[in-house]
């Protein structure tokens, strides 16, 4: 990849929790990139230090070892360049749809007509335009993260940062998510790097998986998939008719069964 067109940089990444004799390891010296324009998955099995990993990309935890460059420049502290959606929805009960994607840009000193424009492009992104004047408390669940990642789109930031953005949806609202995710890299060109460990999901959204190995968490393998590059997949059932993709499951799914170390006995 040519260099210019790295946009993070993660080198040595390492974390310890604790101190002295209570320690958790929980990552030693994660290096990847990530690429301009390019959706970037993080996967593996439970407590491989995923979630770590991508608060230390926020700003929201310091890394013990190692650091994260964004755009050449190294990462202290959570800001607006990089923007986080999170498992819960965390939209303000009290504004309204339109509101609440409003809110960030006025605290970040956006004038009103620009505030405006961009709240509407992004409702209408995330297909939310009827409710625009809704309280949150009369959305779905995925009605509710749609306005976390307008919410968050709309401050712009040079990387989209997703942790487990799916995983309190039921199956069928998170295939439309998404498809609708892929949607809105298709429109916008948002950079996004996203945790999950759901292996369809990472398939199906990723050009690039970043596979991390657990205890402590260290880079395992980094699967590019070479057999979806050039493919136009609208739907799920685009990549599974996809040659190659029973192959790639099975490659990640072995990967995870090793790393995971358990059999159907040890659960
Ligand atoms: N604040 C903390 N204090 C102590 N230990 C922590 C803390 N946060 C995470 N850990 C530990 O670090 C390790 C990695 O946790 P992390 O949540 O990053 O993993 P994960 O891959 O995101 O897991 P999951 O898929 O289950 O969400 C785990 O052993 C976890 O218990």
């Amino acid at each position: 990849m040519p260099l210019d067109d790295v946009i993070l940089t993660a080198t040595n990444v390492s974390k310890t929790f604790g101190k002295k004799t209570n320690t958790v390891e929980a990552l030693r010296e994660v290096s990847f990139s990530v690429a301009r324009n390019e959706l970037c998955i993080l996967l593996g099995p439970s407590g491989c230090g995923k979630s770590t990993l991508l608060n230390i990309v926020a700003g929201l935890e310091d890394p013990s070892g190692g650091g994260v460059s964004l755009e050449g420049k190294r990462i202290h502290g959570p800001a607006r360049e990089r923007g986080m959606v999170f498992q819960s929805y965390t939209s303000f009960p009290w504004l309204t749809v339109f509101e609440n994607v409003e809110y960030g840009m006025k605290l970040n000193g956006v004038p009103k007509a620009e505030r405006r424009e961009r709240a509407e492009k992004f409702i209408d992104l995330v297909h939310l335009t009827r409710f625009r004047d809704a309280y949150p408390k009369t959305l779905s669940g995925g009605m509710k993260q749609r306005v976390a990642i307008a919410r968050t789109l709309a401050n712009e930031p040079d990387i989209l940062l997703m942790d487990e953005p799916f995983g309190a949806l039921d199956a069928e609202t998170r295939w439309h998510m998404q498809e609708m995710l892929l949607e809105i890299v298709e429109t916008t060109h948002t950079t996004i790097l996203l945790v999950t460990h759901d292996i369809q999901e990472a398939i199906f959204l990723a050009d690039k998986i970043v596979f991390l190995s657990a205890n402590p968490g260290r880079l395992k393998t980094i699967l590019e998939l070479d057999f979806k590059k050039g493919k136009e997949l609208k739907s799920k059932e685009d990549l599974i008719a996809l040659p190659g993709y029973l192959e790639c499951e099975r490659e990640i799914t072995a990967l995870m069964r090793a790393e995971a170390g358990k059999s159907k006995d040890d659960y």
